[in-house]
C-alpha cells in the first residue's frame, strides 16, 4: 500500500465524539474504534463554534488556529471528521447542527430496555459503555455537575437510579446561599472528617456526605445484584474513589474507574449504526 493510500485510509477512520455536559464539553478523537485522545473544553459561544465548523468545512485541520477546543499537543487530525454528539444541554447542541457531518445520538439509538423518556442520554450511554466491557448487571456512578447513579439488571433492563448535586455544585450552592461561607476550591485530597476550619468543614460535609450516600446506594445495589460491576466515572470520580478507599476499602477494590466511559458508549452506538 502506498504511503498516501495508508494516509487516506487512516483519515477516513477519523471521527470525533462530543459529550455536552452541564459544565463543560467533553471531546474524544477516534480512529475507528481506538480512542486516541480525550480532552475537555468550556462551553463555546456561537462565534467560537462557527469558527471551528468553518475550519472543518474548508478542510482545514479541525483544530487549526483555535486555542480551544483542541487536543493537547495539537496532533494533526483529518479534515471534516464525522462528529458524533450526545448532549444534555439543548442550547449548546444548536451550535453544531450546521456542521455537515453531524450525528446526534438520542435515547432511541440506545439498546437498553425499560428506558423512561426523560432519562439523560449521558446516563444511558455510560450504562451501555460499561456493560459492553463488563457485562450486565452494572451500576454506573457518574460524579459530574450532577452526580448520578444508574443501574441495569442482568437482562440489560434499566432498574433505575438517583440524581443529586455533584461535589462542585454542593460547594457552590453553600457559598451562594449563605452569608458567611467562603468559596471553597475542590480539595485534591480527603479533608479531615472532623474539621476545625470553615473551608475544611465545608469540604468534609460535602465529600463525606456524598461519599456515604453513594456507599449506601452501592450496598443496596449489591443486595439486589451481588455480582454486579460498579463503574465510577466523571470529574469527581477520583475523589469518590479516595473516599471509598478510606471508608470502605473492600468496596473500593471492587469498583472500577473509567473516566472516559461516555466515549465507550458513543463508540458502541456509532458502530451499531455504521453496520
Ligand atoms: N479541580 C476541580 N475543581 C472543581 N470541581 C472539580 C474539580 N475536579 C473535579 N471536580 C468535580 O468534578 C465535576 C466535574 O466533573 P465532570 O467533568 O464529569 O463533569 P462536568 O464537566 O462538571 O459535568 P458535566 O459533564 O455534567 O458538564 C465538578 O462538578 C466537581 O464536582
Ligand atoms: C442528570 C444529568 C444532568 C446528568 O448529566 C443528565 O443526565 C440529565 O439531564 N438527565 C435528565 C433526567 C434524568 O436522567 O432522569
Ligand atoms: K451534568
Amino acid at each position: 500500500m502506498s504511503n498516501s493510500a495508508t494516509e487516506s485510509g487512516r483519515d477516513a477512520r477519523n471521527w470525533l465524539a462530543l459529550s455536552i455536559g452541564n459544565s463543560r464539553l467533553h471531546w474524544a478523537w477516534f480512529q475507528g474504534e481506538v480512542c486516541k485522545q480525550v480532552w475537555h473544553s468550556p462551553h463555546l459561544d456561537s462565534a467560537a463554534g462557527e469558527k471551528l465548523i468553518h475550519g472543518w468545512n474548508r478542510g482545514e485541520l479541525w483544530c487549526a488556529g483555535l486555542e480551544s477546543p483542541g487536543p493537547p499537543g495539537g496532533e494533526a487530525i483529518a479534515p471534516n471528521p464525522p462528529l458524533w454528539i450526545a448532549s444534555v444541554v439543548p442550547h449548546q447542541l444548536a451550535l453544531w447542527q450546521s456542521y455537515g457531518r453531524f450525528y446526534l445520538i438520542t435515547l432511541e439509538d440506545v439498546p437498553l430496555l425499560g428506558l423512561y423518556p426523560t432519562l439523560g442520554i449521558d446516563r444511558a450511554l455510560a450504562l451501555v459503555g460499561a456493560a459492553r466491557q463488563w457485562g450486565w448487571p452494572v451500576l454506573v456512578v457518574d460524579a459530574g455537575t450532577a452526580l448520578t447513579l444508574t443501574g441495569a439488571d442482568p437482562e440489560g433492563r434499566l432498574v433505575g437510579g438517583a440524581i443529586l448535586p455533584g461535589f462542585g455544585l454542593q460547594l457552590q450552592s453553600l457559598t451562594e446561599k449563605t452569608a458567611a461561607l467562603p468559596p471553597v476550591t475542590f480539595p485534591a485530597t480527603l479533608p479531615p472528617r472532623w474539621a476545625l476550619t470553615t473551608p475544611e468543614a465545608i469540604a468534609s460535609g460535602v465529600i463525606y456526605g456524598i461519599g456515604s450516600g453513594v456507599r449506601d446506594f452501592i450496598e443496596d445495589w449489591w443486595q439486589r445484584f451481588p455480582t454486579s460491576t460498579v463503574v465510577i466515572t466523571g470529574g469527581g470520580g477520583e475523589m469518590l474513589l479516595r473516599y471509598l478507599q478510606e471508608s470502605a476499602p473492600e468496596m473500593a477494590k471492587q469498583a472500577i474507574a473509567m473516566p472516559d466511559l461516555i466515549f465507550a458508549g458513543i463508540c458502541y452506538i456509532k458502530q451499531q449504526q455504521s453496520g
